[in-house]
C-alpha cells in the first residue's frame, strides 16, 4: 500500500501527541506499578502519543508515609527507571514518571523523563505542601535550590534540577517543562518560568486527594495556567489504587491549551486509561510571536543562569490519521449552544454600543440606510433599531431606502419592506435603474445599447449609485449612513470601493464574519419583541446571498455570491485561522481537511440546517483556498487601508487597519500560493 501523504500526519502540522496517563496504584509496589506503566506506555505508543505523563511519585505511590524512607522501596523505584526507560524508546515515545529519588544526602519528590532507553533528567519538586493532610517535608527536601546538577541513578549518570527543559530532535517546538503537584498551587509555579524559557508543553504530575469541588478548582488552574503560559498543560493525578488511610482519590487527567480544554478523562475510574490529545506547538508559537508581551516578560523575569536543555529521541515515523482535539467547524459560531447565546448577546451589544457612541458623539439623531432584503443590511438594521431605542429616539429616525435595480428579485424587495414595515423604521423606494441607465449611456456603455453586457461596469454603476444616493439623502436629512458590508466580504474584497457599498459615514458589521451574521439575526429574531418580524427574518435567513447585481440567467439561476467567492464556511475558516495565527496555508489546509472532510464527524452549531450539513474534500478546499488567498494577500487590501470606522467584535480579529491588521495594498499572494502548492496534495 501507498504511504499516506506527509501532509495527512497532524505531526507535519506542529502538533505533538500527548497522553496523560491514570495508573492503577499499587501502594508501596514499585515493581507492580511499573508493570501498569509499561502496559500504558505501549498502550500509548499504539495510539502514536510522543508524550506520556503519569501522576506523581507514581512509582511509589504517594500515599506511603514514612515507607518513603525505607531503602528498599527506593531500591526498588530505582531499579524499574532502566526498564521504563527501554520501554519508552521501544514505544518511541517520551514517558514521565513520578519517584522519589536519593541526591546526596536527600531525599527529592521529582518528576524523571524517560526517552530513547534513557534517564534523560529529573525535575525535583519545589514546592513541598505542609499543611493541613500534607507531610511531605516530614521525608522530603525542597529542590529549588538545585539548579543543574549531574545525578548518578540505577548505575547510570544522569541530570537533575529545576533549570532542566527537556526538547525533542528535530521536532520544533516540542520543548517540556516539569513540575509537581503543588508547584502550581504557588503564586509563581515554576512552570511560568519554564515557559518562559521556551518550554511550549508544561506537565504536573500529580497526588491530589478528592474532596468536593476540588476538581473545578484544579480544572480552572490549568485552564489559567495554559492561558498566563501561553502554553499546553498537561495535568495527571493519582487515582484508584492509593491508600485511602485518610483520604481519596479520583484521578483527574486533562489537557488544556492556551486556556481551552483539550481533552479530560473519566474520574474514579477502576482501570488503567490514557487521556490523549494533539497539543498544537505551532500555534502556540505563533500566539507568543504576536504577542510581545511574553518576550518582554521573559526578558524581564529570567536571570543569566537560565535553562539548560536536554535532548531526547521519539519515534521518527509520522502516523496520519484524525486529529485528536476539539476543532470549531464554525471559528465564529461556538457549537455550545449556551456560549453561542452569549457570543450573540455580545456581539449585538457591542454593534449597538458603538453606533450610540458615534450618535452621542456627532449630535446626529437619524441613520438612512439602504436596505436590500439580504442578511448585512438586515443586520444593520437591526442594529440601528437597538441603538435608537436604547437612545430613546423614535425608530422612524431610521430612514430606510430600498432601492431596486436590474436584479432586484420581487422576493428580496418584499423582505425589505416586510421587514421595514415590522420594525417601525421610516421606509421608502427609490427605483435607481433609471439613473443607472442615463450613466451607462453617458459613459458608452454596451448596455445602453441593448447588448446583455453585465460585466463589472454594470455591476458597479448599481452599487455606486445606490451609495451616492445614500450619502446624498444623509445630507438631506442631517443624518448618517450606516454600512453594512461585514467582516467576511472586507476579506474578499467583495463590495464596490468608494463611491459602492464599501463606503458608509460609520459600518457596524465590519468586525462580523458572515457565518455569526446568520447567528446574530436568528437570535434577535428570538427576541419576544421581534414577534412581528420574526418570520421576515427567518425568510431572509432562507434566501441565496447574493449581490443582486446581475440580472438570472436564462436557466433562471441568480447570481449566486458563493458559486464565485466560495463557501463561506471555509472562507471564514481560513479568514481565522490565517490573520488570528499567521497560520501557514499548508496547515490551514489540514485544518480545513479535518474540521470539514467528514460531516458526520464533530459538532455542528445549534440550529444549523440539516441541508447544509456539508463535506469538502481536499482538492475543494485547496481550490477555494487558493483563491482566497489571492483575494486576500493581492487584491482586497486596497479596499481595507480605506475603511469606515467600526467597532472590532469577534477574537479572531478586526481589519481595520487602524486595529488588528497593517498589510500594503500593492502586495502578492505568490509566497501563500508557493507554500500551499508545496505542501499540499491535490486529493
Ligand atoms: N491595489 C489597488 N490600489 C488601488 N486601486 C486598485 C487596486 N487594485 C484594484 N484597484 C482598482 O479598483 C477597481 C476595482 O475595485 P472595485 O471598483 O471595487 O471593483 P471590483 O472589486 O472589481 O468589483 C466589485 C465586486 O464586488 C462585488 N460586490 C459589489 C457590491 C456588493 C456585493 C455584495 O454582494 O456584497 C458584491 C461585485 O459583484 C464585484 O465582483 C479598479 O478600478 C482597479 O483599478
Ligand atoms: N436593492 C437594494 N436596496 C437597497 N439597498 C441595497 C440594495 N442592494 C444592495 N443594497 C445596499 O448595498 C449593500 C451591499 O449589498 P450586499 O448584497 O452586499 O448586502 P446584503 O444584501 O445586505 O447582504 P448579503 O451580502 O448578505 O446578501 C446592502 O447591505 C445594502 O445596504
Ligand atoms: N501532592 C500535592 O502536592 C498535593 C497538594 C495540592 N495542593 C492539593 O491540594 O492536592
Amino acid at each position: 500500500m501507498a504511504e499516506p501523504h506527509a501532509f495527512h500526519a497532524p505531526r507535519a502540522h506542529g502538533f505533538v501527541r500527548v497522553a496523560a496517563a491514570t495508573p492503577v496504584v499499587h501502594v508501596a509496589d514499585p515493581a507492580a506499578n511499573a508493570e501498569e506503566h509499561l502496559a500504558l506506555i505501549r498502550r500509548a505508543g499504539e495510539a502514536g502519543a510522543d508524550l506520556v505523563v503519569f501522576p506523581e511519585l507514581s512509582l511509589s505511590a504517594y500515599a506511603i508515609d514514612d515507607l518513603h524512607m525505607q531503602a528498599a522501596l527506593l531500591d526498588a523505584v530505582e531499579a524499574q527507571l532502566p526498564v521504563l526507560a527501554w520501554e519508552a524508546g521501544e514505544a518511541g515515545l517520551a514517558a514521565v514518571v513520578g519517584a522519589p529519588i536519593r541526591h546526596g544526602d536527600r531525599l527529592l519528590n521529582c518528576a524523571v523523563l524517560l526517552a530513547g532507553g534513557e534517564i534523560i533528567g529529573a525535575v525535583p519538586k519545589t514546592y513541598l505542601p505542609n499543611y493541613r493532610e500534607y507531610y511531605e517535608k516530614r521525608w522530603f527536601s525542597p529542590g529549588d535550590d538545585i539548579g543543574v546538577e549531574t545525578l548518578r541513578i540505577a548505575g547510570i549518570d544522569s541530570w537533575i534540577g529545576t533549570r532542566l527543559l527537556f526538547e525533542a530532535d528535530d521536532r520544533t517546538g516540542f520543548v517540556v517543562g516539569l513540575e509537581v503537584c503543588e508547584d502550581f498551587w504557588s503564586p509563581l509555579p515554576p512552570s511560568t518560568r519554564q515557559a518562559l524559557a521556551g518550554a511550549r508543553i508544561l506537565c504536573n504530575l500529580s497526588a491530589s486527594n478528592i474532596v468536593i469541588g476540588k476538581a473545578e478548582e484544579r480544572a480552572m488552574l490549568c485552564a489559567s495556567q495554559s492561558a498566563r503560559a501561553m502554553s499546553a498543560y498537561v495535568f495527571a493525578a493519582s487515582g484508584w489504587g492509593e491508600s485511602t488511610t485518610d483520604l481519596a482519590w479520583d484521578g483527574q487527567a486533562t489537557i488544556h491549551e492556551l486556556g481551552a480544554c483539550l481533552a479530560s478523562g473519566e474520574r474514579f475510574s477502576l482501570e488503567n486509561h490514557l487521556t490523549l490529545a494533539d497539543v498544537d506547538v505551532d500555534r502556540i508559537g505563533l500566539d507568543r510571536l504576536r504577542n510581545g508581551t511574553f518576550a518582554d516578560c521573559a526578558r524581564r523575569e529570567l536571570d543569566e543562569e537560565g535553562f539548560i536543555r536536554l535532548g531526547f529521541r521519539v519515534r521518527e515515523t509520522a502516523a496520519a490519521g484524525p486529529l485528536i482535539r476539539p476543532l470549531d467547524r464554525f471559528p465564529f459560531v461556538p457549537d455550545d449552544p449556551a456560549r453561542l447565546d452569549q457570543d450573540c448577546y455580545e456581539a449585538f451589544n457591542i454593534q449597538v454600543q458603538g453606533l450610540m457612541r458615534r450618535m452621542t458623539s456627532t449630535g446626529s439623531e437619524r441613520i438612512v440606510i439602504g436596505v436590500s432584503g439580504g442578511l448585512d443590511s438586515t443586520q444593520a438594521l437591526l442594529v440601528a433599531c437597538g441603538a435608537l431605542d436604547r437612545l430613546g429616539l423614535p425608530r422612524t429616525n431610521i430612514l430606510g431606502f430600498t432601492m431596486p435595480g436590474f436584479a432586484t428579485s420581487d422576493h428580496t424587495k418584499s423582505n425589505a419592506w416586510s421587514l421595514m414595515t415590522a420594525l417601525g423604521v421610516t421606509g421608502a423606494e427609490i427605483d435607481i435603474r433609471p439613473a443607472a441607465e442615463r450613466m451607462l449611456q453617458d459613459i458608452g456603455h454596451a448596455y445602453a445599447d441593448g447588448q446583455p453586457v453585465h460585466d463589472i461596469t454594470f455591476e458597479n454603476v448599481q452599487a455606486g449609485l445606490r451609495t451616492d444616493y445614500l450619502f446624498r439623502l444623509a445630507n438631506q436629512n442631517r443624518a448618517f449612513v450606516l454600512g453594512t458590508g461585514d467582516l467576511s466580504e472586507l476579506a474578499l474584497g467583495w463590495a464596490t470601493y468608494g463611491v459602492g457599498d464599501h463606503m458608509s459615514h460609520y459600518n457596524v458589521n465590519g468586525g462580523v464574519a458572515k457565518t455569526l451574521i446568520r447567528h446574530l439575526i436568528r437570535w434577535v429574531a428570538a427576541r419576544p419583541d421581534m414577534a412581528g418580524a420574526s418570520d421576515t427574518l427567518h425568510a431572509i435567513l432562507d434566501t441565496e446571498i447574493s449581490p443582486e447585481l446581475v440580472p438570472a440567467g436564462p436557466d433562471g439561476r441568480i447570481q449566486s455570491t458563493q458559486d464565485t467567492v466560495g463557501p463561506y464556511a471555509l472562507n471564514d475558516f481560513f479568514l481565522f485561522h490565517i490573520t488570528r495565527y499567521g497560520m501557514s496555508p499548508s496547515k490551514v489546509a489540514f485544518l480545513a481537511h479535518q474540521a470539514w472532510g467528514d460531516a458526520g464527524r464533530g459538532e455542528w452549531p445549534a440550529h444549523h440546517p440539516d441541508s447544509d450539513r456539508v463535506a469538502y474534500d481536499l482538492a475543494t478546499i485547496k481550490s477555494w483556498l487558493r483563491k482566497f488567498l489571492v483575494r486576500f494577500f493581492q487584491t482586497s487590501q486596497f479596499k481595507r487601508s480605506a475603511l469606515p470606522n467600526g467597532p472590532k467584535v469577534v477574537t479572531g480579529g478586526s481589519l481595520s487597519p487602524r486595529g488588528d491588521w497593517r498589510a500594503p495594498s500593492d502586495g502578492t499572494a505568490r509566497t501563500w500560493l508557493d507554500e500551499l502548492d508545496a505542501n499540499v496534495p491535490d486529493g
